[in-house]
């Protein structure tokens, strides 16, 4: 790929709500945090550009809201997309038991049949000392799957730009034809 040019890529966040999507996406590109929850209505665009081996990529990272009434709307925002979040609570059980169904439906409606779609698992919100996800079991279930699996903080910034960016490196790889390949996250998390 001639490294001189800028690659725009299209990644999407989904998963349940009040998980923390809006939130990791400002920690990512504007390093803030804010504790006031605002649920997002439908979706929303932030754009951030970053190298991955000196390729210059533009990320058009789509945040989505997790409200149940705006399922089939944020359905129809994954077209396109080269490359998903799936985000989970570790304080709340019933996100993490959610990823199945997110994850399915984003793969049944974007590429029927086609594995190997580059896709990172986040669990969020582990300075929260109440954890109802532990590591191993959410590890487990992205092994299972082949998913690079991040323990992440929107709130402190831990492991959050490693996530955006090991995914950016699987959909750069994928879009230049040289497929995909899962990483081996750090294993950098600290627990609160
Ligand atoms: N302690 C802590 N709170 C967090 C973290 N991430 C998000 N929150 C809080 O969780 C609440 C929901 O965060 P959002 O980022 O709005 O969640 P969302 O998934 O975008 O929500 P929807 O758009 O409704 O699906 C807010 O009050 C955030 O401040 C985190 O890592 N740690």
């Amino acid at each position: 790929m001639d490294s001189s040019k800028k690659v725009d890529l299209k990644i999407i966040i989904i998963g349940a709500l009040g998980v923390g999507k809006t939130s990791l996406l400002h920690q990512y590109v504007h390093k803030t945090f804010c504790e006031d929850y605002r649920t997002t209505l439908g979706a929303s665009i932030l754009t951030k550009v970053i190298a991955v081996d000196s390729t210059p990529l533009k990320l058009q990272i789509w945040d989505t809201g997790g409200q149940e009434r705006f399922r089939s709307m944020v359905s129809t925002f994954y077209k396109g997309s080269d490359g998903c979040m799936l985000a989970f609570d570790v304080t709340d059980r019933e996100s993490f038991e959610a990823l199945e169904n997110w994850r399915d439906d984003f793969l049944e409606k974007v590429i029927p049949r086609e594995l190997g779609f580059p896709m990172v698992v986040l669990g969020n919100k582990i300075d929260i000392c109440d954890r109802q996800v532990s590591e191993e079991l959410a590890s487990a279930w992205c092994k299972d799957k082949d998913i690079p699996y991040f323990e992440v903080s929107a709130k402190n910034g831990i492991n959050v730009a490693q996530a955006f960016e090991t995914l950016a490196k699987q959909a750069l790889l994928t879009v230049s034809g040289l497929g995909w390949v899962p990483d081996k996250p750090e294993r950098k998390a600290r627990q609160c």
